[in-house]
């Protein structure tokens, strides 16, 4: 019998930490400032000098945009779950792949709000977790969101005396798992719509367009997938366009912006458009909102005929198998493969 086989010895227990990028408690102003107030002050997210940006985040942002943000969460709150729909899909994502990793404990956290990295990776240590898997759901690498997420978690085991050993699940932006489920996907969402749009937008949540000058892969990440989405769909180039959605603040972001591009097809003759947000792991403010709602305005005032916005993956199933390919993957080694 081999020491690990002996049965006073506990198998090292394993934990998956899936983390999104958080949401407010519920769609109040007041719920909305507390989480934009954490949000924005991260120097990850708005890499201002800190003397410079608080006071106008203090003083301005906070001040103005929640009232208006939380009228724009007010449209997409989940009222059957009473949650937001970042929230609700995250945990749903957790449950369905609890099943299917067999071995391992599924929990999933928030960078901003609720649940918070510090309580979930404390209620996995708590559960006897020597070895835990961080999962970003995010694609497309950025130091915004990816960075920050493992910054919280080192931040956390800092006042930890007995730590977990850790994984961390890399950016999966060229992944066959990940581009064959959006493929897929996409697809399968063209297949239930009543016409065929002449173009298919891939928008991507924008970044400040410094950030690509100062080393960050996001653009480089962004771009791949795209071509990867479209060479696997099989479609001729100007099929699909990538496009940069949720420009915050005056500064250049990344472009082509999508909003003005929605508003410009219709003058290209394009009357019929289908948008996909590959780099959403879950529908969410930015998706439901901005794009289905506002970005579907934008297109039928400039004269557009036909908008369909196809969903994220999500916890669909072919969604949750693709993170089951990418976690079981990391687990190798800690857990017998399924
Ligand atoms: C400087 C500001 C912002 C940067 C940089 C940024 C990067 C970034 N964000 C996501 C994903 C999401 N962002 C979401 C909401 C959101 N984003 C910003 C600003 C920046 N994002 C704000 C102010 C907000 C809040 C809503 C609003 O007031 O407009 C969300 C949705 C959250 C939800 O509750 O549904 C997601 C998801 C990525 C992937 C990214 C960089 C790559
Ligand atoms: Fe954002
Ligand atoms: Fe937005």
């Amino acid at each position: 019998m081999r020491v690990s086989d002996h049965p006073t010895i506990p198998a090292p227990q394993v934990g998956v930490l899936l983390v999104n990028l958080g949401t407010p408690d519920d769609a109040s102003p007041a719920a909305v400032k507390r989480y934009l107030r954490e949000f924005l002050s991260d120097r990850r997210v708005v890499e201002i000098p800190a003397l410079l940006w608080q006071p106008i985040l203090r003083g301005i942002i906070l001040n103005t945009r929640p009232k208006k943000s939380a009228a724009n969460y007010a449209k997409v709150w989940d009222h059957d779950a009473g949650d937001s729909p970042l929230r609700v899909i995250t945990r749903a994502q957790a449950a369905a792949l609890q099943p299917i990793v067999p071995g391992a404990l599924v929990d999933w956290a928030m960078r901003y709000g609720s649940p918070s990295i510090p309580a979930r990776l404390a209620a996995l240590k708590e559960a006897g977790c020597t070895r835990i898997l961080i999962a970003p759901l995010y694609p497309q690498y950025s130091a915004a969101t990816t960075a920050t997420v493992m910054d919280k978690v080192f931040a956390t085991l800092n006042g930890w005396r007995w730590q977990p050993a850790l994984r961390t699940l890399p950016p999966y932006h060229d992944d066959a798992a990940y581009i064959d489920a959006l493929a897929a996907s996409v697809e399968a969402g063209l297949a239930t719509l009543d016409f065929e749009p002449e173009v298919v937008l891939a928008s991507f949540h924008g970044m400040p367009a410094r950030t690509l000058k100062l080393g960050d892969p996001y653009h480089c990440h962004c771009q791949k997938t795209a071509r990867l989405l479209r060479e696997k769909l099989g479609w001729p180039e100007g099929k699909l366009r990538l496009t940069f959605q949720s420009r915050f603040g005056r500064a250049e972001w990344l472009k082509p912006y999508t909003d003005p591009t929605l508003r410009a097809l219709p003058g290209e003759g394009i009357r019929r458009v289908a948008v996909v947000a590959p780099g959403f792991a879950a529908d969410c403010l930015e998706t439901l909102e901005e794009i289905a709602i506002q970005g579907r305005e934008s297109f039928e005032h400039a004269g557009g005929e036909r908008f369909a916005y196809l969903p994220c993956l999500n916890a669909s199933t072919r969604g949750v198998a693709m993170l089951r390919t990418l976690v079981a993957r990391e687990l190798e080694g800690w857990i017998a493969p399924a």
